[in-house]
């Protein structure tokens, strides 16, 4: 009985990966839907978040609330010193006043300390949240697909952005709270010495804060393509670096760097896109912060002759100047960076996992952990598939998941008669499942009564080669088309080739060259195997089965073999009856009759004992 999780896969991601690149060639249009579609994803959840710590956010609450009084005082203090005391010739009055303004910011330093021991209540657990999600996403997805489980510097990325979404969402507690409660005491002061001031003050800031606003989400926009595209080019960038060797062997730098170029001008161009957007925000900054000034400034002599005092043009000056400009300053700067990165970063991690968790198996069902793919991506797959030979005979194979990646190479290994061949078989559709599917290229392996001909999508060689009597050339091409006369030439130049990938030159030099007529009898079985493995080769069919198909031959020729039908295009399938064949392969299927694990060589010792043995055995072999 045989189970691999069955999982849906839309490729790593990374996440996370995930997607990245996807972005770098987004249109400006595309951001803003993005942008609310990440708000409308993030904003639950981070209602839930603060909804479950109330308390937390009540102390930050009554800590900020001494700020607003410090601020208040601030303006107030300064107004009252003028026109109680030292304009009107009490300077002990004036003194007490600023001294009552000194206090307060000896309480607003009371506050920040309060205002910074909440605010860990808050910004910590989310940490501590994050990095929860960013390592179940990373297992998820290494469970689901090993081979294709983020790495090392994917499961890092992600933890480096939790640092990034706690860094980024505690800049956002201190100025968004430092800003309302600041604003509050200064609209407070100036409404209780001159409302007049308010509406010299609040038109000017209005109209800032609103053009800052309106750059907010194109500008988020830009940065989340950037984001994007950094990430997809430090993916590539770490593609290219592993493999820089073959590229360099291969000649392959101009693609190579036809598939960095692209990105790194893309980045470019953002970059100098978010420097349009900064400039935006300083203009808005500027007419926020300091138009009230000017604006005070300027209105001074009409105030003054319409009854305001000294004492109250500089209290509302200190208000503006003070308070509000900072808090104006700090407010921006965090809203405009910091904000919109933990949009970006947030959004990663509430973002459906991209791979599904598979489905519970069904208890009789052995289980298989191992990666999948869907239907549609897989070159081969078995879904809960269930054979047995006869009626009431114990099945064979009991609801067997399993998904062949194109372009795979899959080896299956494991005891006489557990039922390898039967799985070949299944796959080459000549057996029908009793329950569950068997899919090749997505449609059912089995092909209907009235098919004809030979199916163009596999090709089955099984341990006893066909070799006919014939010339060498028709028994390696017989699994061909018909080349067009035309073609001749170039269907020539493939034989030739196939025969040199699979170091067959001496045989058929032996046999007499390519037109020399095959005697089936006085082949051996290694050199029927030979011919049978390269006419395999040149066969169109994207999937290739090899059911103990390189058993007569020894190590080495097998090796060749085994590697040149890998790299051959298409999906790779081999029965195999030795370890160094199985330890070439991108995964291997152990069918060990109580429970089926599929995973890379290297990693299966640790998960199947039946393998642990099988590679101890080989090991003290080669050894030997
Ligand atoms: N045609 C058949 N009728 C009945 N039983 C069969 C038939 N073919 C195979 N079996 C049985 O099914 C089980 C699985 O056989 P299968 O040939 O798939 O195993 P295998 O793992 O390929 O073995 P081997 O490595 O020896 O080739 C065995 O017990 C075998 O005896």
């Amino acid at each position: 009985m045989t189970r691999t999780g069955t999982r849906p896969e839309t490729g790593t991601g990374t996440a996370t990966g995930t997607g990245a690149g996807a972005g770098a060639g987004a249109g400006a249009g595309t951001g803003a839907g993005t942008e609310t579609e990440a708000r409308r994803r993030v904003a639950p959840e981070g209602r839930r978040f603060l909804r479950g710590r109330k308390s937390a956010l009540a102390r930050l609450a009554a800590w900020s609330l001494l700020e607003s009084a410090h601020t208040f005082l601030g303006g107030y203090g300064v107004a009252r010193a003028l026109d109680d005391g030292f304009l009107a010739g009490r300077t002990a009055t004036g003194l007490a006043w600023l001294a009552a303004a000194a206090a307060g910011a000896l309480l607003g330093g009371l506050a920040l300390r309060g205002v910074f021991a909440g605010l860990a209540d808050l910004v910590e657990p989310l940490r501590d949240g994050l990095v929860r999600r960013a390592v179940r996403q990373a297992l998820d997805r290494a469970v689901g697909d090993p081979v294709r489980a983020p790495g090392a510097g994917a499961v890092s990325r992600l933890t480096q952005q939790t640092e990034m979404a706690r860094d980024s969402s505690a800049g956002l507690v201190l100025t968004v709270r430092s800003f309302v409660f600041t604003a509050v005491g200064a609209f407070a002061g100036m409404a209780a010495l001159a409302p007049v001031l308010l509406l010299i003050v609040l038109p000017p800031l209005l109209l800032g804060v609103a053009v800052f606003l309106a750059t907010l989400r194109p500008m988020a926009a830009v940065q989340r393509r950037s984001l994007d595209t950094d990430e997809a080019l430090a993916d590539r960038l770490g593609e290219l670096g592993e493999g820089l060797r073959d590229v360099v062997a291969c000649g392959g730098q101009a693609s190579a760097q036809d598939r960095i170029e692209p990105l790194i001008a893309a980045q470019e161009r953002l970059a100098r896109r978010l420097a349009g957007w900064a400039a935006l925000r300083t203009l808005a900054l500027g007419t926020a912060g300091r138009l009230p000034v000017v604006a005070l400034l300027a209105a001074a002599p009409w105030l003054l002759a319409h009854g305001v005092t000294a004492g109250t043009l500089a209290g509302g000056l200190t208000y503006v100047v003070q308070a509000l400009l900072p808090a104006i300053d700090s407010l921006m700067t965090a809203l405009g960076s910091a904000g919109t990165r933990l949009l970006v970063v947030l959004e990663r991690f509430c973002a459906a996992p991209p791979h599904p968790l598979p489905a519970a198996p069904a208890a009789k069902a052995q289980q298989v952990t191992g990666p999948a793919r869907p239907p549609a991506a897989a070159a081969a797959e078995l879904r809960g598939v269930t054979f047995a030979y006869g009626r009431g005979a114990a099945p064979v194979l009991d609801a067997l998941d399993l998904v062949v990646r194109p372009g795979e190479h899959l080896a299956v290994v494991g005891p006489s008669g557990i039922g390898k061949s039967t799985l070949t078989a299944l796959l080459a559709g000549m057996l029908a499942p009793d329950a569950g599917t068997v899919l090749v290229a997505g449609a059912a392996a089995r092909r209907a009564p009235d098919a004809s001909g030979p199916d163009p999508r596999r090709t089955l060689l099984p341990q006893q080669a066909y070799v006919f009597t014939g010339t060498v050339r028709e028994n390696l091409t017989h699994l061909c088309p018909t080349p067009d006369p035309g073609d001749a030439r170039s269907a020539d130049a493939r034989v030739r080739h196939a025969v040199g990938a699979l170091g067959l030159d001496g045989l058929v030099e032996r046999l007499g060259g390519l037109d020399a007529e095959v005697r089936p009898g006085l082949l051996s079985r290694g050199e029927s195997q030979q011919l049978a493995l390269a006419a395999a080769y040149l066969s169109p069919a994207p999937l290739l089965l090899l059911d103990e198909a390189t058993c007569h031959l020894d190590p080495r020729t097998e090796e060749r073999a085994e590697r040149a039908l890998a790299a051959r295009p298409g999906t790779l399938v081999v029965v195999a009856h030795r370890v160094s064949s199985a330890a070439r392969a991108d995964r291997v299927l152990v069918l060990d009759g109580t429970r089926a694990v599929c995973g890379t060589h290297a990693e299966l010792p640790a998960r199947s004992p039946l393998y642990r043995d099988l590679v101890g055995k080989w090991n003290e072999t080669t050894d030997g």
